[in-house]
């Protein structure tokens, strides 16, 4: 029986993947195989020993300890794009809601007074307040183009805008599929000099944090739109609301409420909604369910953001997995020990991922425990599983 935790709400669409014969599932149990969770910050948790996978039902891993689990030969999964469609579609609605000075516009509305024919007139009388701009012949410039930030990109050409891109990583695969009318900056501040609004969808990691500051909002054109769907703290917020309130930009719309960007006039602050779209949790948790499942039951590897993608299909009485230190003659260490307890490997897998390696070895007998122990004496070796 595999035992799974859940940190969070995981839709039952994806817990329901694992049958229930052969899975525990709860919110507190102990000694778990794998972890289940969304947003739950695990920094500070301790890992438990019987861990074997984590698996996130989303995009953004800055609340999971990667390193950490990675030294301890524990893959992380989470869901590419299973969530992008939600996201794609709260930042088109971000758009309009600055464009259109919806909030404000609203709240002008419902704090009307008096009889049916003096709101008529007050709204008449008010609405030149609220009049905005539209999209078409704007440019959007989008900071990370990939699963989100590709999608919002071929949208807004579909809404009529110009879109300018930037992500010096970006995947072949993500830019096969944008459209050919991208322009692509060389350079952020390229982006930021030619965009009326920018939406930043990139991992919260070093090189992100603060990404948009004081100083490269001075590249920005006057009464821009800045929208920050990706993670707190890769907007500077102090920054943003200065400019503000210096009318040098014009609205920001975020994902992210603190105390001192949620009441601002100018700013639109949303309870991190972008991935609560019913599809996008089940998408989310029924992809990380499968990985799971294909992982604790044979010990294949796919959509993990810390180990090699690894598939085999399954041959002879036993499967090994091992993970190590991506080190010299570490294979050859490892099939020793096979060989010296006389087992006959039938088909085997190893690749790579930086400092980790990882190995599939499908055995023509059962493996015992004293064969495991042998293999996990072998320096560098971090994790060892028959299944
Ligand atoms: N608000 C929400 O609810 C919500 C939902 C989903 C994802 N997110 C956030 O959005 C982020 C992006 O999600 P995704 O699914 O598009 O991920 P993704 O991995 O498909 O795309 C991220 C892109 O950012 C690029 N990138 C990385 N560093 C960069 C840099 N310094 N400059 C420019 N580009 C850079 C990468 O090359 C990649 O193409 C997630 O990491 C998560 O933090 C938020
Ligand atoms: O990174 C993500 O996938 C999003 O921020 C969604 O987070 P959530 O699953 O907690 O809504």
């Amino acid at each position: 029986m595999f035992k799974i935790l859940t940190l969070n709400n995981i839709s039952v669409a994806g817990l329901n993947r694992l049958p229930r014969d052969k899975y525990e599932v709860a919110s507190e149990i102990m000694h778990p195989d794998a972890i289940l969770l969304r947003s739950f910050k695990m920094h500070e948790m301790e890992i438990p020993k019987t861990l074997k996978a984590v698996g996130r039902a989303g995009a953004g891993i800055n609340n999971i300890p990667v390193e950490k689990l990675t030294s301890m030969g524990i893959p992380v999964f989470n869901t590419p794009g299973a969530n992008a469609n939600a996201v794609k579609e709260l930042v088109v609605a971000a758009l309009l809601i600055a464009s259109r000075n919806l909030t404000q516009a609203w709240d002008y509305a419902r704090n009307l007074e008096g009889d049916d024919a003096s709101i008529a007139k007050a709204v008449e009388a008010g609405k030149k307040k609220y009049a905005g701009t539209e999209l078409p012949g704007k440019t959007l410039g989008v900071i990370g183009l990939g699963a989100i930030g590709g999608r919002i990109a071929n949208a807004v050409i579909g809404l009529g805008m110009k879109v300018i891109g930037y992500d010096p990583t970006v995947t072949i695969q993500h830019a096969w599929n944008l459209s050919a009318e991208v322009q692509r900056a060389l350079s952020f501040e390229e982006l930021l000099s030619e965009a009326d609004y920018i939406t930043f969808h990139v991992p919260l990691i070093d090189a992100t944090k603060n990404m948009l500051n004081a100083e490269r909002i001075k590249h920005m054109k006057n009464n821009a739109i800045v929208l920050n769907f990706a993670r707190g703290g890769i907007v500077d917020d102090d920054a943003v609301i200065k400019a503000l309130d210096e009318e040098k930009l014009y609205a920001y719309i975020n994902d992210f409420p603190t105390n001192e960007n949620k009441n601002h006039p100018r700013v639109v602050s949303l309870p991190h909604l972008g991935a609560s779209t019913f599809e996008a949790e089940e998408n989310c948790a029924v992809m990380v369910a499968d990985q799971i499942q294909d992982y604790l039951e044979n010990g294949n590897i796919t959509n993990s953001v810390n180990f090699p993608e690894m598939k085999m299909p399954r041959a002879g009485a036993s499967r090994i997995t091992i993970s190590n230190s991506n080190v010299p003659n570490m294979v050859g260490q490892i099939t020793s020990v096979l060989a010296d307890s006389g087992i006959n490997i039938v088909d085997m897998l190893n690749k790579s991922r930086g400092d980790i390696a990882y190995n599939l070895v499908d055995l023509g007998t059962g493996a015992d425990e004293e064969v495991v122990n042998k293999i996990k004496q072998i320096e560098g070796v971090l994790a060892v599983r028959i299944i």
